[in-house]
């Protein structure tokens, strides 16, 4: 190998011959420094056999990160990886950085075989230290348009508060208010004394609550959470390693999923994993027969955050015990009688629901170990009720019937007149997750949900997205038909767009590193680097949408920002 790159620069140094001396020594100068590289990542690969930092050069090869601390509070899994005493880069990363930052040396051939031979000496999936280099995620959330001032919540503005004094004593005499799960005495004991569960000991201090219960606490009208909340490190970490007390099928929806339950009363949604990452959605199903998948729940809550929505309540992967984690402890018998273990002596379950829920269609561990999603739960619809809002974009759902809007080009103009979407911001919402549900290839977006309380002054959650992520070498453009035909889209958002665009920030690359977080990537990346690319070239497309609508209309953008002149 080390001869093969000699080899190149003689070759390169022979050809331009005497004629062009000065370039051939600049090019001589270039593969010596090149050689020096690689011989340095040989010796540390194969002497040190450990964490190896690279030096930094004139090309992006990465410097010293002195942040680190600072992205722990900031990136959501980043907790639950470390508390596992494992490194937060796996060196499927470290590989990537070295390609990433070599390839204009015009040496691919070479450096596949260090990354090889590096992937021998390191071990797959074995995590190494992390490679010390400017983060562009870190970056990006430093970014002013990531920072941008928010209005003073008022107290109507969260979705729940603790009682004062004042109202637990206006209510004291009212017997349904004493088994409100927020009061303000010193301790709550629960009522239920459920097998299992922790005795609870919350107070109205906030350092008492578990981490899911602080996450409820911490929604408000314009998002789900703010993006700098330490507690969504510790959310997530929770998630990723709390002990699963329960697991029943959740009621709703049409494919299987289990609504599992941790000792201190959270609870997560769990989708499991179905197909292999890596397998694209056959083209001949339609959008309504596609499968769900567990990593595009996990990816789409990471798009969602680095777009800086904050919509989508915060997912983990998880390698869970079928056996231990489910069969052996759920209640739900319906489920448990659909337990088999198949041909190849692996524990396979179906439960029953609509869809894909049969001996045909299996989840099975390995034999034992299976790859799930794990959605944090909203507060219950009893304290938090919610509406459900059918999109105005709903696909038809039928092998041969079109919607409305595939028909009619002036659709828009009729969504636009029709109460909620002719006035406030719901119109940009739904341009919102139309963006977010093309730059992920959803098409299953025929519902969304808003919390009852704040009315229709509020965000849309952007819940369900197991339908994500599906096909990677193939755009879906009719699910950028809201952009497309009402022409309107937020400031804030585009001007993110465009920022995300750019070599310095590249959606692809933040997403490749805010997935590195996730406990799953471990066991592989959870998006493959096609998947990966398609987010780019998707990016582009919206971004020549909304040229294309300011070539034409000058009332494209919403401007949401008014006054903060930020922006690529
Ligand atoms: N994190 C969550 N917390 C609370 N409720 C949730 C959460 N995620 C989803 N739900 C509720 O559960 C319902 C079913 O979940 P989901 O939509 O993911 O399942 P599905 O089988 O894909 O549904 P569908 O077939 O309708 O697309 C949703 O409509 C939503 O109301
Ligand atoms: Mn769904």
């Amino acid at each position: 190998m080390k001869s093969g790159i000699w080899q190149v620069c003689f070759y390169n140094m022979v050809r331009r011959n005497l004629g062009q001396s000065t370039r051939s020594i600049y090019l001589g100068l270039a593969c010596l420094s090149l050689s020096l590289h690689v011989l340095l990542a040989f010796f540390c690969l194969s002497v040190l056999q450990t964490a190896c930092v690279f030096p930094s050069s004139s090309s992006s090869i990465p410097g010293t990160d002195t942040q680190h601390h600072e992205s722990v509070s900031q990136s959501p899994a980043s907790d639950a990886a470390s508390s596992n005493k494992l490194q937060r880069r796996p060196h499927d990363e470290v590989r990537h950085k070295l390609t990433a930052n070599m390839l204009h040396h015009k040496v691919r051939g070479s450096l596949n075989e260090v990354t090889e031979k590096s992937k021998k000496l390191i071990g797959v999936g074995k995590i190494i230290q992390k490679v010390d280099g400017p983060s562009k995620l870190e970056a990006l959330f430093k970014h002013p348009l990531y920072n941008l001032p928010q209005p003073e919540l008022q107290q109507d503005d969260w979705l729940l508060r603790l009682k004062t004094e004042e109202d637990a004593k206006d209510t004291e005499s009212q017997e349904e208010e004493k088994e409100d799960i927020f009061p303000d005495d010193s301790e709550w004991q629960s009522n239920s004394h459920e097998e299992g569960y922790d005795k609870v000991t919350w107070t109205t201090d906030v350092e008492t609550h578990p981490p899911w219960l602080r996450f409820h606490l911490g929604i408000s009208r314009w998002e789900l959470y703010n993006r700098k909340d330490p507690n969504l490190a510790q959310l997530t970490h929770y998630l990723a390693t709390q002990r699963i007390l329960g697991a029943v099928q959740k009621k709703g929806g049409t494919q299987l999923k289990l609504l599992i339950s941790f000792p201190n009363y959270g609870q997560a949604l769990l989708k499991p994993m179905k197909q292999s990452r890596h397998a694209e959605t056959d083209v001949n199903l339609f959008y309504f027969s596609d499968f769900e998948r567990h990593n595009a729940e996990i990816a789409a809550f990471h798009l969602d955050r680095l777009l800086g929505f904050n919509r989508i309540p915060p997912v983990v992967g998880r390698l869970i015990n079928v056996t231990t984690e489910i069969k052996e402890i759920t209640t739900d018998r319906r489920l448990s009688k659909t337990f088999f273990t198949s041909p190849a002596g692996n524990v396979c379950f179906y439960g029953q629901c609509e869809y894909y829920c049969s001996v045909e269609h299996p989840v099975c561990g390995q034999p034992h170990m299976l790859e799930v999603s794990l959605a944090t739960m909203l507060p219950d619809l009893t304290i938090a009720p919610r509406r459900s809002w059918r999109s105005p974009w709903r696909r038809s759902y039928s092998r041969t019937k079109l919607a409305q809007w595939e028909k009619d080009p002036a659709y828009c103009d009729t969504v636009k007149q029709t109460p909620p979407y002719n006035q406030g911001t719901r119109l940009v919402d739904l341009i919102d997750m139309a963006v977010l549900d093309f730059l992920m290839s959803n098409m299953d977006r025929h519902h969304y949900e808003t919390f009852e309380q704040f009315g229709n002054n509020t965000f849309l959650l952007h819940l369900d997205n197991g339908r994500a992520f599906g096909r990677h070498s193939q755009d879906e453009p009719s699910i950028l038909a809201p952009l497309q035909q009402c022409c309107r889209i937020r400031r804030s958002i585009l001007l993110r767009l465009r920022l995300l665009s750019l070599p310095d920030f590249r959606l692809s690359d933040i997403m490749r590193e805010s997935l590195t977080q996730d406990p799953l990537s471990r066991v592989a990346p959870l998006l493959s680097e096609p998947h990966l690319s398609a987010l780019d070239r998707r990016l582009a497309k919206v971004l020549q949408v909304v040229q294309a609508c300011q070539e034409k209309h000058d009332d494209v953008i919403y401007n949401d920002i008014e006054g903060h002149d930020q922006g690529p």
